[in-house]
């Protein structure tokens, strides 16, 4: 949605499907669906990405060339190579053709025990190899009801978004942990809370830039609620879990822009 009062351009909006620990070789047909379904007048109005697992990366690329649906990871090593036996650079995502990647993603920071520090180092790696990231934030359900949930977005904000973030290489994620796969989703004033208390803090450290960044909202992202949820003030569009699996209900997001 545009910024109230702002002079200058809102971001195109983006819808990013992560798929997780999901989807095989025979999951390019859903991909398939998906591009079909981009057609050019909604291609004009939202981004549309897909991050599937690493081991369909290439395949991914590979079927979207052309099409406009961009492709991402859900994660890279800070480093560009070496003796990290299981883990993916920025480099190599960048090889198979994927512009983006997902980078602190909440999974991640709890299963890898991820800090803002590695969050920080990923991000630079993704920009060194020329990738998007997409920097996940938000709070847990503890910090929700302890009422601390904007001092955890500025410590993650500072702790992982590196200086030389631009609107063209970063995109936030603001996805409260609780609300991640759970059905539940935060209220419309909370969601404008915190996406107007993100922007101000990204203006403030990046000036004009910050107010191109994109600011998509996370955690039970579907059909039915997409419409009211991504015409939030600076809610610049979703980054999309188990609604992301299927192309029907992803097409059906993207369709709140249509
Ligand atoms: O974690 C998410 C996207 O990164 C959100 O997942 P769900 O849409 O399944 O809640």
């Amino acid at each position: 949605m545009p910024i109230s009062g702002s002079a200058l351009p809102s971001p195109k909006p983006m819808i990013a499907g992560n798929w997780k620990m999901n989807g095989l070789k025979a999951s390019a047909a859903e991909l398939g669906q998906i591009m079909a379904g981009y057609g050019a007048d909604l291609r004009g109005k939202v981004d549309l990405a897909i991050c599937p697992p690493a081991t369909q990366l290439t395949t991914f690329a590979v079927v979207a060339l052309g099409s406009r649906v961009l492709i991402g990871a859900q994660d890279c090593h800070a480093k560009a190579s070496g003796a990290h036996t299981g883990d993916i650079s920025a480099e190599m995502v960048a090889d198979t053709g994927a512009t983006h990647v997902i980078v602190g993603h909440s999974e991640r920071r709890t299963d890898h025990a991820e800090t803002d520090a590695t969050v920080h180092a990923k991000a630079e790696a993704a920009w060194r190899a020329g990738l998007v990231a997409i920097l996940c934030i938000g709070e847990t359900e503890a910090e929700r009801r302890g009422g601390t949930t904007l001092s955890v977005v500025d410590t993650q904000l500072a702790g992982s978004v590196p200086e030389g973030a631009t609107a063209a290489n970063l995109v936030i994620a603001y996805e409260p942990v609780w609300a991640i796969g759970t059905g539940l989703t935060p209220s419309n004033a909370d969601i404008a809370e915190v996406h107007a208390h993100i922007r101000q803090r990204l203006v403030k450290r990046f000036g004009a830039e910050g107010e191109g960044m994109r600011i998509l909202y996370g955690g039970s992202v579907k059909p039915s609620n997409a419409g009211e949820i991504l015409k939030i003030a600076d809610v610049d569009g979703a980054l999309v879990g188990g609604a992301s699996l299927k192309a029907v209900d992803f097409l059906g997001i993207a369709a709140a822009y249509a």
